[in-house]
């Protein structure tokens, strides 16, 4: 009996993510179920090529995004993981924490109890003279870590500096986040999300800082980039000695499977995204509180044991609930209906009635310059078009 047939999916990722995350080993499991990954070509346009049941895309700027914006136009059935929009908040270090200050999921649920999270008290500086503006630091503890207000992928955006007094905040260049430097045993747990699939893994991270090391410190500021990435390096540079002080403690207890799957799956229906990692860090001063510091689009999935199939059964999900006719790719399963309005007539009028709030209505047309007029019988509605 020929085997059923799933879909295709275009991916367009830079050249290392490529090469990390289209193995043989993936190619063959997705095959195997039905599932067929082509490379979009860069040189054409997008809307050129497919067909394609779905794209994986992480790519960056304006070209890219218009060129999603028209396939998705021509292709109105295809997925798109994940819309570049919901990506974008991704790029700024504020915007990327702000969702989860808005998270509203159980807490404490674990047997054990009384787990919270949040995110560590940080300001964002966006020139020179506020840096010089003793005011606007004040409320932070050193040391704290510069951080690079973009987070675009560039190495630049991941150049980082552990600051231990104000004297070297002159060194920085803005705009950036300053970030309070919080203690946590020199583990980081990274939590990769894909689609409902929630795995949590721990890496090495900064070590601790004592008061009596604040004090004691030679230089007032250290340069250091990805160091929960430092095992995948090739060479170790200059920042070695400051390194070498980690070392990752086998025997550090794992946050409650429970507790993070919460977590992960409020981020994943507050950002719409379905392909993300998560750094955690458990405070020391507290044992039970946790601190979410970065998420990241499209993470090193590729270092997630069994990521294969994990990536393969997400796929094969997807396509089932695409044949189906349900509204995948949005960043959670039980969201939005969407209706197809196919016309040729101009000036049509569409009523949208419904009585959930904060839905959002997408118009895509062909026509420039299109204008389209939301009308609601709700009070105090910003309507964004
Ligand atoms: O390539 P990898 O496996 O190191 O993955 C990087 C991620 O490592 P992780 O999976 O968290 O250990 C890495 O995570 P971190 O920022 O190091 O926490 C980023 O997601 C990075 O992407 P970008 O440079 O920010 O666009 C990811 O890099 P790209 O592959 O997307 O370039
Ligand atoms: N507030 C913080 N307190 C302690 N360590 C931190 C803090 N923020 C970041 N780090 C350390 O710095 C590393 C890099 O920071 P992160 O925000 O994850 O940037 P990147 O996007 O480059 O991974 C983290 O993996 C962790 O080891
Ligand atoms: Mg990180
Ligand atoms: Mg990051």
């Amino acid at each position: 009996m020929a085997e059923k047939k799933h879909g295709v999916i275009g991916y367009a990722l830079a050249p290392k993510k490529q090469n990390s995350f289209i193995r043989d080993s993936l190619l063959t499991l997705a095959s195997s179920r039905g599932i067929k990954l082509i490379q979009i070509d860069s040189t054409k346009p997008l809307i050129d090529q497919g067909p394609f049941d779905c794209i994986l895309h992480k790519l960056y700027g304006d070209d890219w995004k218009r060129q999603l914006q028209q396939f998705q136009i021509r292709n109105p059935n295809a997925v798109i993981l994940d819309a570049p929009e919901a990506i974008e908040r991704l790029h700024n270090r504020i915007s990327m924490l702000q969702v989860v200050s808005e998270l509203r999921v159980r807490v404490g649920v674990d047997e054990k109890g009384g787990e919270t999270f949040g995110i560590p008290k940080q300001i964002v500086i966006y020139d020179k003279e506020t840096l010089s503006d003793g005011q606007a630091w004040e409320s932070l503890k050193f040391p704290v870590i510069a951080k690079p207000l973009v987070a675009d992928g560039s190495a630049k955006s991941h150049k980082m500096a552990l600051v231990f007094s104000h004297g070297a905040l002159n060194k920085l260049k803005p705009p950036i986040v300053l970030q309070e430097f919080v203690n946590h045993g020199g583990v980081i747990f990274k939590v990769y999300v894909v689609g409902n699939h929630v795995r949590c893994v721990k890496r090495k991270s900064l070590p601790d800082v004592s008061e009596e090391k604040v004090l004691g410190v030679s230089e007032d500021l250290l340069s250091f980039s990805q160091v929960s990435n430092l095992a995948n390096r090739d060479s170790v540079d200059d920042d070695e000695k400051f390194y070498k002080m980690m070392s990752l403690d086998d025997t550090t207890e794992m946050p409650p499977q429970a507790f993070i799957v919460d977590i992960a799956s409020g981020l994943r229906r507050a950002m719409k995204l379905n392909l993300f990692n998560f750094d955690v860090i458990r405070d020391s001063r507290y044992g039970n509180r946790y601190l979410i510091i970065d998420i990241n689009y499209f993470p090193g999935y590729a270092k997630m044991p069994g990521y294969e199939k994990v990536l393969t059964d997400f796929f094969v999900d997807l396509m089932c609930k695409k044949e189906l006719g349900e509204n995948v790719g949005k960043g959670h399963g039980d969201e939005g209906k969407s209706v197809k309005v196919l016309t040729e007539e101009k000036d049509i009028s569409v009523k949208v009635l419904t009585e959930e709030k904060d839905i959002s209505v997408k118009v895509l047309t062909e026509e420039k310059d299109k204008s389209v007029k939301v009308l609601t019988e709700e009070k105090d509605k910003s309507v964004t078009v």
